[in-house]
Parts: structure tokens; C-alpha cells; sequence
């Protein structure tokens, strides 16, 4: 179906915020009067623009406390709807969205806010215009969508017809079933809104935490699904009034829009994209670095071996177990210190992956670096982190692997005891959590747990995790607070180890030490969960943290960080799915004093 979206849902003046939706490949907008009140650019320059872009002008609105008035009322308000006739013949605009009322004025008058309405629809339909009525989930008297068509049904003419708004209908748990009893060809227009699920006002929720499909708790899908059932053939247009959206950059907001309308018509049955091939594993993950000396050095105490080099790039490839990390020297990193720049995923069709990916709009990494090198498949999530599809040493597919030749283990000392990566940790770009996890989880094919809220001793992180089925691929994914160079995109890599004692050990017997766990989180420890005193000790003495389920529990200790970079040892037992997000607190405040010589 044709896909729109209206101003208001992106930040900056309007003529940015066209050029960003043409660019992301919207096919229309919806002109919110806000936005045209304060460009410079008049509306035939508008409509000007919106044609060299290839958008439409689908809806111009809001226009607001109109029907169920006193006489007096009515004859001004219709002259107040005459001079935006005028401004919409001048953008070319012949879709009219008038909100259910709000003012004290209005009554409570079903019969007299249907005629009024009919007398507006009368006078557009003589301008070649048409109306859009829509409840608005906190009207003064119509707040359902089923009450608007009530209305609009008994006005009975043929310029006036409804608008529905699935955040609307759903913030109220209304039935979206009830649409397909309106006929499609009175539903003028579609409004899609999703929202995480808050026990909050309806407006305030609306006007600041709207986002787009996916990205909240509401059954969007449903209801376009029974819109198109009903007949409606217009196009889904977003309308997400959102606070961080509003700062947020216009053009990678845009694109994340048209990505949740893509997967929203995946939903609703209405597309089919190339379907998901999920993530079985972790292939590698890549650090670059100007200075590598820090990160061959904790890779070292960890355990790892230098086990090749590529062929074309100044790339090394450390492994332990079937955990690998590619150190690569020929790109920045942070101010010289390691970053993480890439994760291989596992994927059992990698061309069928990156296919998928593509569709959904994630930018392609280019396939061969150097001549010889192996084809891969390669995109890049939302965040920059660049996502190779791998199959590793399989016959039936070229390996990454056959790109590096092998060298002799950097030392001969027994290994740590790591057998793979268990999860990548990624700190999201503050205004790109939402878009993130429906990445992930989507497009990828992950599942996502619940969002978190961890403290931070400077702020409060949200944290979501997204694994496949049986756990092979882990990446939690967390955002800081508000911009800032504090606590913005540190990303950790967590080893698991079948005797995580004994690798920490290790790990300070090299001399790479691990962070120093206060005594009190202890004490806390044996308050809460009654630990063995011994083993209480040897938690204490090498500072890892604890956690249990009903499942199993959950063993981890944290390197320093080293520029962008840390490592986190795992030990899981039994079920635990977990990450020990009761000890984040602990962990960031442990980090920053460490950070800062406390
Ligand atoms: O918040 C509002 O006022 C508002 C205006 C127009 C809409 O279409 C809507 O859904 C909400
Ligand atoms: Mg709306």
C-alpha cells in the first residue's frame, strides 16, 4: 500500500523534514498546520516541492473544535474552515482531518454535531474537498471510533467520511474489530501510532510517547489489518508525536519510520519480504584499534592465541574455544583504543539474511574488500555496527575463515577456559533504542525480552536483550540516559567459561587484573541469597557477580575498560537466560570509579 507520514512525526522545519521522508522513500504527507504556520515557503512553494520530491499531499490537519455548537459558533468555525479551504486549494490538498471537539462549547449532540458536520462537508465538497472526522481518544463527547462513524454515518454525505487513528482506538483497548463493520470507502484515511504500554493520561501519553509500529505495546497490525478487510485502499501514514523523535535527526528517523510501515504490512499479511533467517551463533566480533598492545594484552590473559592474519587487511584473528575476535589495526577505534566495529553472526543462509535485511533498508556493506578476499554478506544495523551473515567452515558456503592464514600461537600457557562469545553488549545512540531492538528483533529475527531500567550512578539506562531461541546469540542492547561523553557507547564483549574461578584467576595471575567489586554488594549478597560461606568468599576475594533464577544462576566478572572496550567472563548454570541486570548498578558504579582512580 501506498506509505505516508506526517510532519509532525520528525524533527526540523518543514522543508528538511520533506526532503528526508522523499529520501527514505515515503510515497506521501500529511501537512500538519504547525509546521506550515512556520516555513517561509508558501504553500504553492510547498506543494512545489512536495511534486520535485514525488510526494503527495495525502491530509492537511488538524482542524479542531468544529461540530456540536450553538448557531452563533457554527457560522464562525465555518468560516474558519473556508480560509483553510483556501490554504489547502493552495498546497493542492483535498483531504481535510477534523478532530473530534474538545472545547467547553461543544454538546453533547449527536444529531447536531452530524448536520454541522454536513454543512462543512457540503462547503468542502464545492472546493473539491473532502473531510476526515476523527475521535480523538480524549474528545469532550466523542472519543471512539465507533462513535465518530456513528456520526458520520447518520450526516450521510458523500465529502465527509472518517479518519481512523489506531493509537486512538487501541490506547483505549478498543475492538478493533468493529472496523469492518464501516464501509471502506468511508474510511478516508488511516492513522498508525504505536505506544509503549504506561499507566498514564491518554493526551499526555499520546502527544509525547507515540512511536512507530513495533516499537511499543500495541496491536497496530490489527487494525490495519482490519481496515484493508473493510476495503480501505488509502494509504498508512504515521503519525508519531514523540519527544525524541523531535530532536532526533530527520533522515535516519525517517528511514526508521518507513522500516516499522514495512514491517507493519509483513504483520498484517499484506507484504512478504524475504523472511528471516535467524542468527544460530556468533561467528566473531571485531574490535578495531589504533593501539592494540592494551587489547592483545587482555587477550592474551584471557586466553586467546593469535590464530591467523588476513591475507589482505591488517586484520588478526584471536580464538579460544569458538570464541573468535578479529583485531584490526587499520581503522581508528575510539581516540586510538579499541572499538567494536563488527559482529559475525552464524546464519544458516547468510545471502537469505543480508536479502532480508536489504528489503527492510539496511544499508549493504560492500561484499569483497580486497580482490581474493570471500564474498560475504554484510549490513549495517541501525547503530553503524556493521553485521556479517557467515556460515564458518562449512563446506557447503565460503568461509571468512579462508581469508586468514594461520600463525603460531602468540604463548604456549594453558588457555582460560572460554569457549564462545556469550553475548555482545551494544550502548545504542540515545535517540535510537526503539529502532534498534526492531532491528534486532524483526529484521534479524530475534526475540526480545523485557525493556529494563538499570541505574547508573549518572543517569538511569534502559536495557534490552534480544536472543535466539536456543540462546547461540545474545546482544544486549542499552541506551544512556541523554547525549553525553560520559556514558555514551561503551560495548562490551562477555565470554562464557565453564570455571569462571579459575579463569579470573588467570586472568590476574597475568597481570591484567579485574574490576574491584565493593564489599558491601557482598554483604548484600549473603543477605539476599543465603550463599555458601566459602563460596561467598571466593566471590568476594575475586570480585564476581552473582545472580539465580528458579532456573540456574548466573557467575560474572568484568575487565577494565579499554577505550571503547570491555570484557565480561560468564559462567551460566542450569536454564539461566539472564544477564545479572540486578547487578548493573553495582557494575557501572564499579566502572566509573575505576574509570576515575577512586
Ligand atoms: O494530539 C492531537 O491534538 C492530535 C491531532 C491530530 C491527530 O490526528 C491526532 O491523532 C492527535
Ligand atoms: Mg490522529
Amino acid at each position: 500500500m501506498r506509505k505516508s507520514i506526517a510532519t509532525v512525526s520528525l524533527s526540523g522545519p518543514l522543508s528538511e523534514k520533506l526532503t528526508a521522508i522523499a529520501t527514505a522513500g515515503f510515497d506521501g504527507v500529511e501537512i500538519f498546520e504547525n509546521d506550515l504556520l512556520s516555513t517561509s515557503l508558501s504553500p504553492e512553494d510547498v506543494r512545489l516541492r512536495c511534486a520535485d520530491l514525488g510526494l503527495s499531499i495525502d491530509l492537511y490537519q488538524p482542524f479542531r473544535d468544529f461540530e456540536a455548537v450553538p448557531a452563533e459558533l457554527l457560522a464562525r468555525n465555518l468560516r474558519r474552515a473556508e480560509r483553510k479551504f483556501d490554504v489547502m486549494e493552495r498546497l493542492g490538498a483535498d483531504l481535510l482531518l477534523v478532530c473530534s471537539s474538545v472545547a467547553p462549547e461543544s454538546l453533547d449532540d449527536d444529531a447536531l454535531a452530524a448536520e454541522q458536520l454536513r454543512q462543512l462537508a457540503d462547503r468542502a465538497q464545492r472546493r473539491g474537498i473532502r473531510i476526515a472526522y476523527e475521535a480523538l481518544a480524549w474528545g469532550r463527547h466523542v472519543d471512539t471510533y465507533d462513535h465518530a462513524w456513528r456520526i458520520v454515518e447518520q450526516a450521510d454525505h458523500p465529502a465527509l467520511g472518517t479518519c481512523l487513528d489506531s493509537f486512538h482506538i487501541l490506547s483505549r483497548a478498543g475492538d478493533p474489530g468493529g472496523i469492518t463493520d464501516i464501509p471502506g470507502e468511508k474510511i478516508f484515511f488511516l492513522q498508525l501510532a504505536d505506544a509503549p504500554l504506561m499507566a498514564m493520561d491518554v493526551l499526555q501519553w499520546s502527544r509525547h510517547y507515540r512511536c512507530f509500529p513495533g516499537q511499543g505495546g500495541l496491536d497496530v497490525a490489527g487494525v490495519v489489518a482490519a481496515a484493508v478487510k473493510a476495503g480501505y485502499r488509502g494509504p498508512l501514514s504515521l503519525e508519531v508525536f514523540n519527544d525524541v523523535f523531535r530532536q532526533a535527526g530527520a533522515a535516519s528517523t525517517a528511514v526508521d519510520a518507513l522500516r516499522s510501515l514495512l514491517l507493519l504490512e509483513e504483520s498484517a499479511g499484506l507484504a512478504a519480504p524475504p523472511a528471516a533467517a535467524a542468527p544460530s551463533g556468533f561467528a566473531f566480533a571485531e574490535l578495531t584499534a589504533a593501539d592494540t598492545e592494551p587489547l592483545r594484552g587482555v587477550l592474551g590473559a584471557l586466553g586467546f592465541s593469535r590464530a591467523g592474519r588476513h591475507t589482505s587487511k591488517p586484520v588478526e584473528l584471536w580464538q579460544q574455544g569458538e570464541a573468535r575476535i578479529l583485531v584490526n589495526t587499520g581503522a581508528g577505534g575510539h581516540r586510538g583504543g579499541p572499538a567494536l566495529a563488527a559482529i559475525g553472526l552464524e546464519t544458516p543462509d547468510p545471502a537469505q539474511a543480508a536479502r532480508r535485511a536489504e528489503a527492510l533498508l539496511a544499508p549493504v556493506v560492500p561484499r569483497r574488500r580486497g580482490p581474493k578476499d570471500t564474498p560475504l554478506d554484510a549490513v549495517a544495523a541501525p547503530d553503524a555496527t556493521q553485521l556479517f551473515f557467515c556460515r564458518t567452515g562449512k563446506p557447503d558456503h565460503p568461509s571468512w575463515t579462508d581469508d586468514f592464514t594461520g600463525l603460531p600461537p602468540t604463548h604456549a600457557e594453558p588457555a582460560g577456559g572460554v569457549s564462545r562469545i556469550d553475548h555482545i553488549a551494544l550502548t545504542q545512540p540515545w535517540h535510537q533504542f526503539d529502532e534498534a531492538s526492531l532491528f534486532y528483533r524483526r529484521v534479524l529475527g530475534l526475540q526480545a525480552d523485557e525493556s529494563l531500567d538499570l541505574a547508573d550512578p549518572y543517569g538511569l539506562f534502559r536495557s534490552r536483550a534480544v536472543a535466539g531461541p536456543d540462546g547461540g546469540v545474545r546482544i544486549a542492547l542499552n541506551v544512556a540516559p541523554a547525549p553525553g561523553e560520559e556514558n555514551v557507547r561503551f560495548q562490551h564483549i562477555a565470554l562464557a567459561t565453564d570455571d569462571i574461578v579459575a579463569t579470573a584467576r588467570l586472568l590476574r595471575e597475568r597481570g591484567a587484573g579485574l574490576l574491584p567489586i565493593p564489599d558491601n554488594y557482598y554483604d548484600d549478597l549473603d543477605a539476599r541469597h543465603d550463599i555458601e560461606p566459602h563460596l561467598l568468599r571466593t566471590l568476594r576475594e575475586s570480585g564476581i557477580l552473582y545472580d539465580r533464577d528458579e532456573t540456574g544462576e548466573f557467575f560474572h566478572c568484568y575487565t577494565p575498560t579499554i577505550g571503547r572496550v570491555f570484557f565480561e567472563l560468564v559462567q551460566r548454570t542450569g536454564g539461566y537466560r539472564g544477564y545479572g541486570a540486578q547487578n548493573a548498578g553495582v557494575r557501572l558504579a564499579a566502572q566509573h570509579a575505576y574509570q576515575h582512580g577512586v
